[in-house]
């Protein structure tokens, strides 16, 4: 699903209009209907019924009259405050501003610090207060009367549902104007906006439905954005399901050089993972002292040691492999950046780069010009900031761009973990992964996804589709954790223990 930017919503709207000859008006009245049918939801589990629309004086506001209408027709009790000059009211808003005055809708007009006194107390009355102050048309820090009214709102602490996108909330990066609308649920139109994605839009914005207003679909592949939304039809449309003719040669082989004294873990929770996303065969290259552990705690993996692999030259290792992954639990030693050398500059075949890989990747990434085949790294933001010289802050405040710059210029793709987490890819496309919890900020979950990343790529995952799917299937199976034992408690290893029951669901719907 492809995630839009103010002016891409604008365009889309404007083909529409102009291309399709859809009236602008339809589109309005589309958007205010598909409001009102999730109004009605919210409203039937209340006892009191009656709404207040408070409406800005653009188009946002246009979908509150709309909306405002057929709850009238429907007999539900509703006021409309609008807030500023109503002769500034104009085109689709204005017929329908009009159409409620020819209704004698009750409409109360908020300019001074008075009315806000008013408003303040009146707001007790509502049960749900429907947010179209502002939209894709939001283009200043709110000031003024318009920021008391988003400060009422929220101070009411009653329901607020918003219209296309939290008021106050910059649709292109998510970022608060000044002050925003603390909204349950946002209904937004067509297409999702980057603001309805991106924290801290995405939290502002509570529950996010994307509902249809008649734009024809051809319309939308005219609009080039580069952003899409991952789904779980991208993930189920690459978890196929599996054939009986096969053998677990068929299912690739993984190599993972991982592990450190006093960091096994991290090569266990990596191979693990491997393993229970489908991987066939696993072999871990771990220090010998760690042997006795990895074989006790991964009875389905194969050992070896990385001094025998030094010795024998790790590409013959990598020669039978079809992925292989580096970094997780690995020390900063002269030895593993060594053969982080030799695997970007000589291995042939789909490499994953994570963890103390990538800080060590940090000091020589002039090799990744060296590369030979496609490569995924997976930083968080510290990480990020060693790879790019940036602070952990301006990565942060632009994720999109500084993965998207990164994969780019060096030809890799780039998972920026985080909320959310960003995958780019070197010809500039971006997708956003909504799944996942703050309780897989826990040790070990990044072993855990460069796994699913890892176990995917064995079997023949397109390299973008893997990094993609990883990311959603690893947000899932962290949110199922999350769910049975809370966020606070949830380990790495838990979210392993989820991996099936999500891939089972996937592949089920
Ligand atoms: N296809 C669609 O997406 C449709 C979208 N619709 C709705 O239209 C709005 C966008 O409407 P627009 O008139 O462009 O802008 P807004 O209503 O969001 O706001 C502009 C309005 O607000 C004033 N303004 C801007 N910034 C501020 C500020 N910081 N403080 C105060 N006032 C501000 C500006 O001067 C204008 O007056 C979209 O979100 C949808 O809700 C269509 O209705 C249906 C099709
Ligand atoms: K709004």
């Amino acid at each position: 699903m492809k995630v839009l930017k103010n002016e891409e919503m604008r365009k889309l709207d404007e083909i529409a209009i102009n291309t399709y000859k859809i009236p602008g008006i339809i589109l309005m009245e589309n958007a205010g209907i598909s409001v009102v049918e999730e109004i009605e939801k919210s409203l039937a589990s209340k006892e009191n019924k009656k709404i207040a629309v408070i409406s800005g004086l653009g188009n946002n506001g246009g979908d509150g009259f709309v909306i405002t209408r057929h709850l009238m027709n429907k007999g539900i009790q509703v006021i409309t405050y609008i807030v500023g000059d109503t002769s500034m009211i104009k085109g689709d808003a204005k017929i329908n501003f009009d159409i409620l005055e020819k209704m004698k809708a009750f409409i109360v007009k908020l300019e001074s610090s008075e009315d806000i006194i008013q408003f303040q107390e009146d707001l007790q009355q509502y049960s749900i207060l429907v947010d179209a102050l502002l939209g894709t048309g939001l283009q200043r820090t709110v000031e003024g009367i318009m920021r008391e009214v988003i400060l009422k709102m929220n101070a009411s602490k009653k329901e607020i549902i918003a219209v296309d996108i939290p008021s106050g909330i910059n649709g292109n990066d998510g970022k608060v104007q000044g002050v925003a609308v603390e909204a349950k649920k946002t209904i937004t139109f067509q297409l999702p906006k980057i603001g309805n994605i991106l924290f801290p839009g995405s939290y502002y914005g509570g529950a996010l439905l994307v509902k249809n207003i008649g734009i024809p679909k051809e319309a939308v592949s005219l609009i080039q954005s580069k952003i899409h939304l991952i789904t779980e039809e991208v993930a189920a449309s690459v978890l196929s399901k599996r054939y009986g003719d096969t053998h677990k040669g068929s299912y690739g082989r993984a190599f993972i050089i991982a592990g450190s004294v006093g960091m096994s873990g991290a090569a266990i929770l990596a191979s693990k993972t491997a393993l229970r996303c489908g991987a066939g065969l696993l072999r871990t290259a771990v220090p010998e002292s760690l042997i006795p552990i990895l074989e006790n705690q991964l009875i389905e993996g194969i050992t070896v040691p990385v001094k025998e692999m030094l010795d024998k030259g790790i590409i013959n290792y990598l020669k039978e492999e079809n992925v292989v992954a580096i970094g997780p639990g690995c020390g900063r030693s002269q030895e593993f950046e060594e053969i982080l050398h030799t695997v970007i500059t000589s291995a042939r075949l789909p490499l994953v780069i994570d963890a103390d890989g990538l800080n060590l990747l940090a000091n020589n990434i002039h090799l990744l010009k060296d590369l030979k085949a496609p490569c995924i790294i997976t930083p968080h933001p510290g990480e990020m900031s060693r790879l790019t010289g940036l602070s952990i802050q301006e990565v942060n405040d632009h994720r999109l761009e500084v993965a998207k710059n990164f994969s780019e210029k060096w030809g890799v793709i780039t998972l920026l973990k985080g909320a959310r987490t960003v995958i780019t890819d070197p010809q500039g496309q971006i997708f956003i992964n909504r799944t996942g919890n703050p309780g897989m900020a826990t040790a070990g979950s990044g072993d855990v996804l460069t796994g699913m990343i890892t176990g995917l790529l064995s079997q023949g995952v397109e390299p973008l589709q893997a990094a993609i799917v990883s990311a959603y299937l690893h947000g899932k199976a962290g949110d199922r954790a999350a769910e049975e034992l809370g966020e606070y408690s949830m380990l790495a290893g838990d979210i392993i223990d989820q991996v099936p029951f999500v891939i089972q669901e996937i592949i089920r719907a």
